[in-house]
């Protein structure tokens, strides 16, 4: 790995106002010898009495941005603080991020010898007592600075505890604090910082945010600061800022040449790439990915849900690290085990396994978090874990981020890349695309200036090396792209076959053929087999999987971007063959789809044992009565013997309904008859919906977006008079304005940037992205907020470019 560390922007003592002795003796005790660019835009206008909101990619030293103006404006106010008043309170999102920029806190205060105390305010504590002990100790220290999550934050400074001892003189919470009664006072408080502040900024965090900007005073400074930070105007209102100086630290990449060819919103050091593969594919490309890297490494997997990341982990563990503790059948059986997995994976280094999500208990939580970034230099390990440690999260030395799975959020994803290539270090990260509607994310993310490139199918030849060249008479990956733009192409269905109702039968056949395109990879196909071997071994592997494979479904239909992960063509059997499932668990999602293709592992799944004996000792004894009451239950119903039990009897035993007793003829007369109805209700159906399309077509006035709409039946129905409403409308009033602008600058739009336009309106909860409008509007709302202070946003920008920092002041 690269070791440079970022060297560019002003040197510390050049910042003006100029930094106290003891800050700059602290930041050169650190060894930074100079700013980053977002150091050097921040930390100035932070100390001048403004307002910031700071966006600037990951890794660019957002920290150290706020942490330095909040003792310097301590310091420098000379601000005298009472035993219970605190002078600044830094909000995260996160408990992980809390905790690292507390630590970094600290460390300053050290270093700097100044006179201050930080205290960190996070959740998680398992019970009272806890609760208690850590609130007796926040009063002992009595505080000047709160680092914490919002959650907590509230608790302290609203007095919202819930948790206490009652006592004679009635509830009193645990530290002794009466409910409803703040334990620290903010009368005093010089700054707020909101890091992450976009994901605070959130609804889900909107209660105790409200809660706590109501207790503080007006006159204050605040700072907001993200890799991602929307410009929605409600939110900067909705955080209390007054006359805000805006810090954007762009990333510019050059060609060869040295000439600047494109704006990125991910560091440049960071290289993305995205692999079109079948869900069954993910894990053996994973395996192979990492024995092609030749070097220990240390990588972070990204899954959407918690179940998810539990199940891979105890799945990854044993194929891993296959120890004796996890591998049933004693010393023999783990031997042929380990033997067996080299087919798939070989590497001659220990690979450490870890994980971490938000519904583990925190004491697990911190232990692992510990653990991976404490690891030594050299040593190989995985972290899987959930967007709870997308953000914020500076651990050392991530040489690759790599996501199963992409984030129902897309602005996570710049996050999740972002654990790699901080601070001018080097870093690549992957992420898994399906084959078909998933493709346009490569465009989408491209429009919001995350640039990524295909990355090479791995192979694995007959010796167990990893190769991107494909075994002879096995498609290739560029094979399967073609057959995925041709199958795209004749996407257009013909006349004769929606009239009979077979388009969508025949799209479907296209989609599968797309996905068998891929299953000529044996070694991929073997390695889904052996997992299923130990599911079928292992009862924890077996239910940890289903579990896993419901959740990914359900995530996947929450996604924002639902007309790029559409639910519909998600692969569904190859994404349960993926997560190596004996069988398809019955999800009322899926009604509908064709599920009965699964290949069912011959097993009975109720022999499948837990391999803790105790546990599976329970287990058992529950299935023996389980079975004892149902046996009773039928006794009972031979002996009533009457017709309708008989009746709920064969329905219980064939599980199919109540046999049918009619004539074979008319039988199938009936479907016959039942048949034509339903051609006939679906042509009518289809005649209505095209002349609805048709219909709104017109609507919309801008000819190249009717021409690709019509190329494309599925997004126009899903645009048109689908589920996006919304969307569709402000389809229409983006194709307007945007029309507008374009009589002016002549230019053309694409249908990308139509959408992404809407979209943007629709998820960014923004009045507006106009930059012109940004500044209009939140001098309007300014001057509506804050009576007497109406002297507008002010605004800065500033490029981040390895050794050129070019400042531009509006
Ligand atoms: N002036 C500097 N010179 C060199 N390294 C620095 C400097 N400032 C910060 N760093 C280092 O850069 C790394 C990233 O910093 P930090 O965690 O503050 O990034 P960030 O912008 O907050 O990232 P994210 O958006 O992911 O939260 C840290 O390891 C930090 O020590």
């Amino acid at each position: 790995m690269d070791e440079v560390v970022p060297t560019y922007g002003k040197a510390w003592t050049a910042l003006r106002p100029a930094l106290s002795e003891k800050i700059l003796a602290a930041v050169s005790s650190l060894g930074f010898e100079n700013t980053t660019p977002v150091q050097e835009s921040t930390i100035p206008a932070f100390l001048q009495n403004s307002d910031v909101v700071v966006e600037a990619a990951t890794g660019s030293g957002k920290t150290l941005a706020f942490i330095i103006p909040v003792l310097e404006l301590l310091h420098r106010n000379k601000v005298r603080l009472a035993h219970n008043e605190i002078g600044a309170v830094i909000i995260s999102p996160t408990r992980e991020l809390a905790r690292q920029i507390s630590a970094v806190l600290n460390e300053m205060i050290r270093l700097s010898g100044l006179d201050y105390k930080a205290h960190l305010v996070v959740g998680g504590s398992t019970s009272a007592t806890n609760t208690a002990d850590e609130l007796s100790q926040l009063k002992e220290l009595g505080p000047d600075i709160l680092v914490g999550t919002p959650g907590r934050l509230e608790d302290i400074l609203c007095g919202r505890l819930k948790r206490g001892k009652k006592t004679k003189s009635g509830m009193i919470t645990a530290a002794g604090g009466v409910r409803g009664r703040a334990i620290v006072s903010a009368l005093k408080l010089e700054t707020l910082v909101l890091d992450e502040a976009d994901r605070l900024l959130d609804m889900g965090f909107e209660a105790s945010l409200t809660a706590i900007l109501s207790v503080l005073p007006k006159q204050r400074r605040t700072g907001l600061f993200s890799a991602t930070m929307s410009e929605g105007l409600s939110q900067l209102v909705r955080a209390g800022l007054r006359n805000p100086v805006r810090v954007q630290v762009q990333v510019q990449s050059q060609d060869d040449t040295g000439v600047i060819a494109s704006e990125r919103r991910i560091p440049s050091t960071l290289k993305v790439e995205f692999l079109v593969c079948p869900p069954d594919r993910k894990l053996a490309q994973i395996l192979r990915f990492i024995q092609n890297s030749g070097t220990a490494q240390k990588y972070i997997v990204y899954f959407s849900t918690c179940a998810a990341v539990d199940y891979f982990f105890k799945l990854l563990r044993r194929l891993l690290r296959p120890m004796a503790a996890i591998v049933p059948g004693g010393k023999q059986a783990l031997k042929n085990e380990r033997q067996r997995l080299r087919q798939w994976f070989d590497v001659d280094y220990p690979i450490s396994v870890h994980s971490l999500h938000g519904q583990m208990v925190q004491r697990k939580r911190q232990g692992t978090y510990d653990a991976f970034s404490g690891m030594a230099k050299g040593e190989a390990g995985v972290l899987l874990c959930t967007d709870v440690a997308s953000r914020g999260l500076d651990i050392p030395d991530v040489d690759c981020v790599i996501q199963w799975d992409s984030p129902t959020d897309p602005k996570t994803f710049a996050h999740r890349c972002g654990r790699t290539a901080r601070a001018g270090r080097s870093g690549s990260a992957l992420v898994f695309i399906n084959p078909g509607s998933e493709e346009t994310y490569v465009d989408f993310l491209a429009l919001r200036k995350i640039p990524m490139s295909a990355a090479a199918y791995l192979w694995q030849g007959a010796d167990g090396s990893i190769t991107t060249k494909a075994p002879v008479g096995e498609t290739t990956i560029d094979e399967i792209s073609e057959v995925s733009s041709d199958a795209d192409s004749s996407n257009e269905p013909e006349a004769e076959d929606v009239e009979k109702g077979e388009h969508k039968k025949k799209k479907n056949r296209r989609r599968g053929m797309l996905c068998r395109g891929y299953q000529e990879d044996p070694h991929s196909d073997g390695l889904i087999e052996m997992i299923q071997g130990i599911a079928a071994s292992d009862r924890e592997i077996y239910e940890r999987g289903k579990l896993a494979f419901v959740s990914f479904v359900q995530s996947y239909l929450k996604h924002e971007a639902m007309y790029i992960f559409r639910a519909k063509e998600l692969p569904i059997i190859e994404v349960g063959k993926g997560f190596g499932l004996l069988h398809l668990p019955s999800m009322p999602e899926l009604r509908g789809r064709p599920l009965g293709k699964f290949k069912r592992y011959q097993i009975d799944t109720d022999t499948i044992p837990y391999l803790d004996s105790k546990r599976e000792e329970r287990r058992l004894s529950k299935l023996k009565e389980t079975q004892k009451a149902a046996a009773a239950d039928r006794a009972t119903i031979h002996q009533n013997g009457s017709a309708e039990e008989e009746k709920r009897e064969e329905v219980l035993t064939t599980k199919k309904g109540p046999k049918n007793n009619e004539a074979w003829a008319s039988a199938r007369e009936a479907r016959e008859l039942a048949k034509e109805r339903k051609l006939k209700r679906i042509k009518r159906k289809d005649a209505k919906a095209s002349a609805e399309e048709e219909r709104l077509l017109q609507e919309i006035n801008d000819p190249e977006m009717r021409k690709m709409l019509a190329k494309d039946p599925l997004l126009a129905k899903r645009m048109l008079y689908g589920r996006d409403k919304s969307l569709r409308d402000m389809i229409a009033k983006t194709t307007e304005s945007k029309q507008r602008q374009q009589q002016s600058n002549n230019s053309k739009l694409s249908l990308g940037q139509i959408i992404e336009e809407a979209h943007k309106k629709k998820y960014d909860d923004s009045s507006s992205e106009d930059e012109e409008d940004w500044e209009a509007l939140s001098n309007k709302q300014m001057r509506k907020n804050v009576r007497g202070r109406t002297n507008g946003a002010k605004r800065k920008r500033f490029s981040f470019n390895p050794g050129f920092s070019d400042e531009e002041d509006s």
